[in-house]
């Protein structure tokens, strides 16, 4: 008998999640059965749909999330041991999966670890993973960026908004980069080259902006939403295009109490702004596209995929947090 523990939320979130909002379960998982595969849990990703979504989801529920484990025990000859998948069973040290039937949901995702060339494996559900392929397909798909063109990313610092701006260097674009604290700026600029990058919390972004875009921006990939959204899209170009990501800013605020936002459909109207949002399984099909050109460009040294890494189940949840409020530099990931 195998004993597993997994983070089950037992209470609904009230502004940002606490502890006692969750309660870590142990309990014993039956014996595989013809088809099922038991998998150890090596990786644990935390990202902020997890509060974003969380209204979605009848209380209690068992924390989902993507995650990378390996095959300790297999009753299905196309997944032996150790075999390495990706899947989305959330906050876990141990899954049974039960691949016959596919994938049953849209929810219910689960793969062989892709093709990593050598990198490391916690790069699945980063750089090439479900982060990976937002950056590529919410940048390119939406941006429809062209070379020349000046592109303003918020969230810059984070898993999906550093892979965002230096997809856009190779893109041959400008890039303008906020993020919540200097040495977050510094690295954007040091490290990734994006052009220029300001701290979002202590720079007056409409005049940072007017000085480092002179000419206007072309794209704005969208991660935050609030009102630092609002000064960006007043300094757009005709036809620019925002791609809409998240709205970090407001994941843990009553939505029924938000405040009155500045007006943004003027800028809309008059200068033809294409405005779309996404969420990433729409391109789930299609994924192995972005992982392939993000490893190639991994390995030749175009791309940085840095990750924030936490050590021990116990410490999913305070990583969880962490990240919600900044402290990860990168993609946020928990080592088991
Ligand atoms: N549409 C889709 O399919 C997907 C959307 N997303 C969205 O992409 C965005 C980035 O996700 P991800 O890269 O995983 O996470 P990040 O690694 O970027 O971590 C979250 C970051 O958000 C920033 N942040 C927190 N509060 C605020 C605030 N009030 N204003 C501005 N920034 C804030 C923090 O950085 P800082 O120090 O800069 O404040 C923090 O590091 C999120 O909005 C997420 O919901 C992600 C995956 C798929
Ligand atoms: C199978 C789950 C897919 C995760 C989708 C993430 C979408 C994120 C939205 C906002 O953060």
């Amino acid at each position: 008998m195998v004993k597993a523990r997994k983070y089950v939320v037992k209470k609904k979130f009230d502004g940002v999640p606490k502890r006692d909002d969750y309660e870590i379960v142990e309990y014993e998982l039956p014996p595989i059965q013809n088809g099922d595969i038991l998998v150890k849990t090596e990786w644990i990703s935390v990202d902020p749909y997890q509060r974003a979504y969380h209204d979605r989801y009848p209380i209690p529920y068992d924390q989902f999330g993507f995650q990378v484990g390996i095959v300790e025990d297999s009753k299905n000859p196309k997944f032996p041991v150790g075999t390495r998948i990706v899947s989305h069973r959330g906050w876990c040290d141990y899954s049974i999966i039960n691949l016959n039937d596919g994938n049953k949901t849209s929810f219910d995702i689960t793969y062989k670890l892709p093709d990593l060339k050598g990198l490391p494996i916690s790069h699945a559900i980063g750089a090439v993973g479900m982060v990976g392929a937002t950056a590529y397909f919410g940048f390119l798909e939406i941006c429809k960026p062209k070379a020349g063109e000046t592109v303003v990313v918020t969230g810059a610092a984070g898993g999906v908004g550093s892979l965002v701006g230096q997809i856009a260097k190779i893109k041959g674009c400008k890039v303008i980069g906020f993020a919540g604290t200097d040495d977050k700026v510094q690295w954007l600029e040091k490290e990734l080259g994006f052009d220029k990058a300001f701290n979002y919390k202590t720079v007056d972004a409409r005049k940072a902006l007017k000085e480092a875009a002179p000419n206007g921006i072309d794209c704005y990939f969208d991660n935050v939403g609030g009102e630092l959204s609002s000064i960006i899209m007043n300094q757009m170009n005709n036809f620019g295009r925002v791609s809409v990501c998240g709205s970090i800013s407001v994941y843990n605020e009553d939505f029924s109490q938000l405040p009155k936002a500045p007006i943004v459909q003027v800028d809309i109207v008059m200068k033809q702004l294409k405005i779309e949002g996404f969420l990433v399984p729409r391109w789930l099909n299609r994924f192995p596209e972005a992982f392939s050109d993000i490893v190639n460009w991994i390995q030749s040294g175009q791309l940085k995929a840095k990750e924030h890494v936490t050590e021990g189940f116990e410490n999913i949840f305070d990583t969880f947090v962490a990240m919600l409020s900044g402290e990860n530099t990168g993609k946020a990931v928990v080592k088991l």
